[in-house]
């Protein structure tokens, strides 16, 4: 459509419906008359041609009511001012509406032209004629969301939902109990463990067939999960309890359920002594002391250094990544410790042959953590400032994007490693490096934008998607994943190359001084 035709439409539409109300505005208040004038501008139909009579009636319509909007006429009431501030609010949510309807065939002047008084300078946004229709609905969504804080965490959500219980319920217990746990992080938390596990390469004298035991046992990995799980609870809650008077302050955060008052101090140290130490239990007598040794220091680690460092040094950041790092080392000493073929006690299953592969995911985990965190907390700056929070992104923006850049880039060595040491085949290197460029490139726009033009919102969800992907795509290619699938469909045994014999088997079982162990078939879980 012409684009002046499509003005003159406009125009003509919104003077037919005013006309009708002109009679009215000496009997309404200013407001009243701001409101129905922005109503049915909002609630436009697409532009209709009109003759150039009913544009000229238009146009005339419109400056007479333009002229009933004078300050003047309004100053006895004194509502211009307040009406005028909430127009302006209003023109930006208005902006988003536009954006979210479907196409509207005008240029842009001509769309918002009606929202606005004519004294008021049009925005530079609104003045982009010569820009398609799409990428400007496109541009305004993205500015008007690029400033917004990312949304509630589930913590705040499932408060909200307890406060609507009745107060004595149990339903409300276990809510408020959940929010406490901050169960999104935990369940990312677990499922790093989860996949660590899965990822540990079976030695050959260990699958199911030779042994009378499961190799990597599925009992093992429910204590594993649920004893992870519950030392997550344990430290959340333990962070929630140091810190409610900062997280008052704080929009993300200001919903939990100590803020909120939803559970007491007493009873949410019970909650976080109580899940520590079944956490701790679960993992020490159903995986091995070694994993349990790590989950205990990591809820010390997280409640004791990195949450009272938050206030003190921005290398609470580095704290915090080294415990979000020990988790999948966690699973991969659990699995480790499945397959010990020396005394299984925790130099063997952290530090011995093997052990790579759990550093290299306890290495990805710790660098994520900042393309992750860096963005996350950008459009929080402010309030994390103060709240009294010492975060790089206010002290040092320059140095928030070069660090998020620096261990985005880390991550393709990282995903190199796992599959150089053959933990994964080389699908991974090549699928992974898909996904750490979509980050790096994120993270890179975040530090040249320095968090602005939505680079923060792009880099954050970029890392909220990474995370997940990288971990299916590990698995996936697990190194002779689709080799043992594929010999197993055509009925082949397993690699039959790999199976040692009785005395291979005592050559390579060795203690820690060299001294030849007694192996037996059905070795199990021998650290724990
Ligand atoms: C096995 C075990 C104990 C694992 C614990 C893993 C764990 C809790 C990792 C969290 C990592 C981290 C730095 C979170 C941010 O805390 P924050 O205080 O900045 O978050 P907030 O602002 O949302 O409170």
């Amino acid at each position: 459509m012409d684009s002046n035709t499509g003005q003159i439409g406009g125009m003509s539409l919104r003077a037919k419906v005013f006309r009708s109300r002109l009679s009215e505005t000496d009997q309404i208040c200013a407001r009243c008359l701001l409101r129905l004038k922005r109503t049915r501008t909002i609630r436009r139909p697409f532009s209709v041609s009109r003759s150039p009579n009913e544009a000229n009636e238009a146009i005339s319509a419109n400056s007479k009511l333009e002229k009933l909007l004078r300050k003047e006429y309004f100053s006895a009431n004194g509502s211009l001012d307040s009406s005028k501030a909430q127009w302006q609010r209003q023109t930006l949510s208005n902006q988003v509406t536009e954006a979210t309807r479907p196409a509207i065939p005008e240029d842009a002047s001509t769309t918002t032209l009606g929202a606005y008084p004519q004294s008021q300078p049009l925005p530079e946004t609104l003045n982009g004629s010569s820009e398609l229709p799409h990428r400007r609905r496109k541009r305004i969504k993205d500015e008007a969301s690029a400033e917004a804080p990312f949304p509630l965490d589930a913590s705040s959500r499932l408060s909200t939902l307890s406060s609507t219980m009745p107060a004595t319920s149990l339903r409300r217990l276990v809510t408020t109990c959940l929010a406490l746990s901050k169960p999104r992080l935990s369940f990312l938390i677990v499922l790093t463990t989860a996949t660590a596990y899965s990822l540990y390469p079976v030695p050959a004298l260990l699958l199911p067939s030779t042994t009378t035991s499961s190799s990597l046992s599925a009992l093992t990995l429910i204590f594993l999960t649920s004893g992870t799980a519950l030392c997550c609870a344990s430290a959340n809650a333990l962070n929630m309890l140091l810190e409610p008077k900062y997280d008052a302050q704080m929009s993300r955060t200001r919903n939990r359920p100590l803020v909120r008052g939803l559970i007491g101090k007493k009873g949410a140290s019970i909650f976080a002594a109580a899940a520590g130490a079944l956490g701790v239990g679960s993992l020490w007598f159903g995986v091995n002391p070694t994993v349990a040794f790590l989950g205990g220091l990591n809820i010390i680690l997280y409640a004791g250094v990195y949450t009272p460092m938050k206030r003190i040094s921005v290398l609470n950041t580095w704290a915090g990544a080294i415990v979000g790092g020990i988790p999948p080392l966690m699973g991969w000493t659990a699995a480790a410790g499945q397959s010990a073929t020396g005394s299984g006690e925790w130099r063997e299953l952290l530090f011995g042959e093997g052990s790579v592969g759990g550093w290299l995911l306890a290495g990805l985990l710790f660098a994520w953590q900042f393309p992750h965190f860096n963005s996350l907390s950008w459009p929080i700056r402010e309030e994390y400032k103060n709240a009294g929070y010492r975060m790089l992104v206010w002290t040092n923006a320059r140095m928030n994007g070069r660090v998020a850049l620096r261990y985005a880039i880390l991550c393709f060595p990282i995903c190199a490693g796992l599959w150089w040491f053959q933990i994964t085949d080389q699908g991974f290197l090549l699928t992974s490096s898909i996904v750490n460029a979509w980050m790096v490139k994120e993270a890179w726009r975040f530090w040249r934008k320095e968090g602005h033009k939505g680079s923060a919102r792009g880099l954050f969800w970029a890392s909220v998607w990474h995370l997940p992907v990288v971990m299916v795509l590990a698995m996936v290619h697990k190194k002779g994943l689709w080799e043992g699938i594929w010999k197993r469909l055509n009925g082949e045994s397993e690699d039959e190359d790999l199976w040692m014999d009785d005395e291979e088997v005592q050559n390579r079982a060795r203690d820690s001084e060299g001294h030849p162990l007694r192996v037996a078939r059905g070795l199990s879980s021998s650290g724990a």
